[in-house]
């Protein structure tokens, strides 16, 4: 009989409580440090001496076809999509090097640090919200969706620790991504700007990894490490943000997750690797430098993810993106298991990463690059030369508004990084308590100006795109578009940075004639996400050209947004369906995404 999902957590806490474990002193239980060299696969980590023998093989989603040299890459540790069971997990109570690095408590600071906002509560979801969100799936034998984390063999310490994140229940693409990556199968998911696709990303990496049988080779070299799972993301903070995640997510597993990214010193980072690496969260150029380094090698890689995909494989990171996957060690697709993810997927990337999957199922949750109804979205007409007034009595109004005696928080996007300067400035000079984030500032800079925002005491953050995607930072109330982007995907990920897990928020923007171009697809978009658009814009809208504000979101209402469904892409017939990786429409597409090529460094 399978017990509730809260049930077996109970149950799990007991069991650990009994077996030693405290929730709070990190500790792991073990005596004697192991030798720092010798290389203990995760589901052997932790075991007494005389442990049980490995999980017997799954039978289903076996990927035959290449077969690495000198890696055993069968995918004997794939739960195949079955949601009973518990076979074969490994509990472990420690993992990488423990008796040398105690394992810090991730949910530690969550006790203790001073949360002016009170406690980040994520049981306060509103998941009524999503009740209605139209569900999109394409591929092969889909599997089935889920409803709660108990139809779902994650594993005891993991559902430990989605019980100490407070996830009562999963987000929408939980339910629908968690149960394809565990069948193995490849992914491209499209879901809403602070849907909770993290972690619908590392619950499977995290779980199949515990479950997993992954044969590690005797290093070449003493230095370099072989991660089992590398998740990209196109921004430092960001990586930060998904490790710290991957890390809660992780705590007591076994499975460690390390962070390598540019503008922080390298040695610390090899360093921590040294200490064992399962999953690696990096930027491209830091794993480029990383590779050409001979420090890390990617042959053993079996999951891979890049979050923020599209932005991931637009031109300026995408030559960036082939060196790591196609050209160094990694296993092909097929062998390794891809998921790629996104609140925006326009067409010409959906077709680019296609060289990256094998027989993928297309996941849209919510319509394709639409923003979330939970965001009241305004626009409203500011000359230039008003644009800093306005922005002033915004912020006046705001004051009133304050949260615990606090001002709400207040993200302004600019288009450049003076801009940012400058306007931070102005607005510092005019009494607002404001800081910047842009690609000029150091990387402790950066940090610090983000750690003052999130804490409440620099309540007025202005950013260049660079805190457009993925950030998640409670408590904005506010997004401004002081200049609007050009690209209205751009615009969906600036606005995503409030109305977060289910929580409402607004989201302004500041329209004039040199945003005619965006005119267009902004009036879409507010329409579609059932925003009131003003007249002014209408005919904005009508009278602009469809080229420069062209929506790349694919065109029509939700439905059929995989573009193998759309015909003019599908001229191969059933080819995309039926697995080939070789794409008919060329190994790289001309698709700038809205940055000129070279871009990739600044962000990383
Ligand atoms: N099942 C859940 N129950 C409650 N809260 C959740 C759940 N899953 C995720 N969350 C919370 O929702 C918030 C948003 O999640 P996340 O940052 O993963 O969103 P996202 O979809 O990746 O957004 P973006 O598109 O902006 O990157 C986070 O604070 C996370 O802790």
């Amino acid at each position: 009989m399978r017990t509730s999902w809260a049930d077996s957590v109970a149950a799990a806490e007991n069991a650990a409580a009994g077996g030693g474990y405290s929730a709070n002193n990190g500790g792991v239980g073990t005596t004697s440090a192991p030798t720092r060299s010798s290389y203990v696969p995760p589901h052997l980590r932790n075991r007494p001496p005389s442990s049980d023998p490995p999980a017997p093989p799954s039978s289903g989603n076996e990927r035959s076809g290449w077969v690495g040299p000198r890696i055993d890459h069968n995918r004997s540790g794939f739960s195949s999509g079955s949601h009973g069971g518990g076979g074969g997990w490994n509990n472990r109570t420690g993992g990488w090097d423990r008796g040398r690095e105690r394992e810090v408590n991730p949910f530690a600071d969550d006790d203790e640090t001073e949360q002016p906002f009170g406690e980040h509560e994520n049981t306060g979801i509103n998941f009524d919200a999503y009740e209605d969100i139209p569900v999109e799936t394409s591929g092969d034998n889909v599997p089935p969706p889920v409803n709660t984390f108990a139809e779902i063999d994650l594993g005891e310490a993991l559902n430990l620790n989605i019980r100490r994140c407070k996830y009562v229940k999963p987000t929408p693409v939980q339910r629908h991504a968690i149960p394809i990556s565990l069948g193995g199968r490849d992914l491209m998911a499209c879901a809403q700007t602070g849907s909770g696709k993290t972690a619908a990303f590392c619950f499977p990496i995290i779980s199949g990894i515990m479950k997993g049988q992954f044969i590690q080779r005797p290093p070449h070299g003493r230095r370099m490490v072989y991660p089992l799972a590398l998740i990209l993301s196109p921004t430092r903070e960001l990586s930060c943000q998904i490790h710290e995640e991957a890390k809660k997510f992780s705590y007591q597993t076994g499975v460690r997750a390390v962070v390598a990214y540019g503008g922080a010193p390298i040695n610390q980072q090899l360093r921590d690797l040294e200490r064992g690496v399962d999953i690696l969260v990096a930027t491209p150029g830091r794993l480029v430098d990383l590779l050409e380094r001979a420090r890390v090698s990617l042959e053993m890689i079996r999951y891979l993810a890049l979050d923020e995909a599209d932005r991931m494989l637009d031109m300026g990171f995408e030559p960036q993106i082939r060196k790591i996957v196609q050209q160094m060690d990694m296993p092909p697709p097929g062998i390794r298991q891809t998921m790629l993810f996104s609140a925006t997927f326009p067409k010409e990337i959906q077709r680019l990463a296609t060289d990256f999957l094998s027989n993928y199922i297309f996941l849209a949750v919510g319509r394709v690059g639409s923003s979330t109804d939970l965001i009241v979205q305004r626009v409203e007409f500011v000359h230039e030369s008003d644009k800093r007034s306005h922005l002033m009595d915004l912020l006046h109004a705001q004051r009133a508004n304050g949260v615990h005696g606090k001002q709400a928080l207040t993200l302004v996007f600019v288009e450049t990084k003076k801009g940012a300067d400058s306007l931070e400035h102005w607005l510092c000079i005019n009494g607002f308590s404001a800081t910047t984030i842009h690609g000029d500032r150091t990387q402790q800079e950066r940090e610090q100006a983000l750690r003052s925002f999130k804490s409440g005491n620099t309540p007025i953050l202005v950013a260049t795109d660079v805190a457009a995607r993925g950030l998640d930072i409670p408590h904005v109330a506010h997004v401004v578009n002081f200049d609007l982007p050009n690209d209205i995907d751009d615009y969906v990920h600036r606005i995503g940075r409030t109305g977060r897990a289910g929580k409402t928020g607004l989201a302004t923007a500041f329209f004039n004639e040199n945003n005619s171009s965006l005119a267009r697809s902004l009036a879409e978009l507010m329409q579609e996400s059932n925003q009131e658009v003003p007249a002014w814009l209408s005919r904005y809208a009508a009278r602009s050209s469809y080229v420069g504000g062209k929506s790349r979101r694919g065109g029509g209402r939700f439905g059929g947004r995989d573009f193998r469904r759309d015909s003019s892409f599908n001229r191969g017939g059933a080819d995309y369906y039926g697995g080939s990786n070789s794409s008919a429409y060329g190994a790289s597409g001309g698709y700038s995404g809205g940055y000129g090529p070279g871009v990739t460094s600044a962000w990383d």
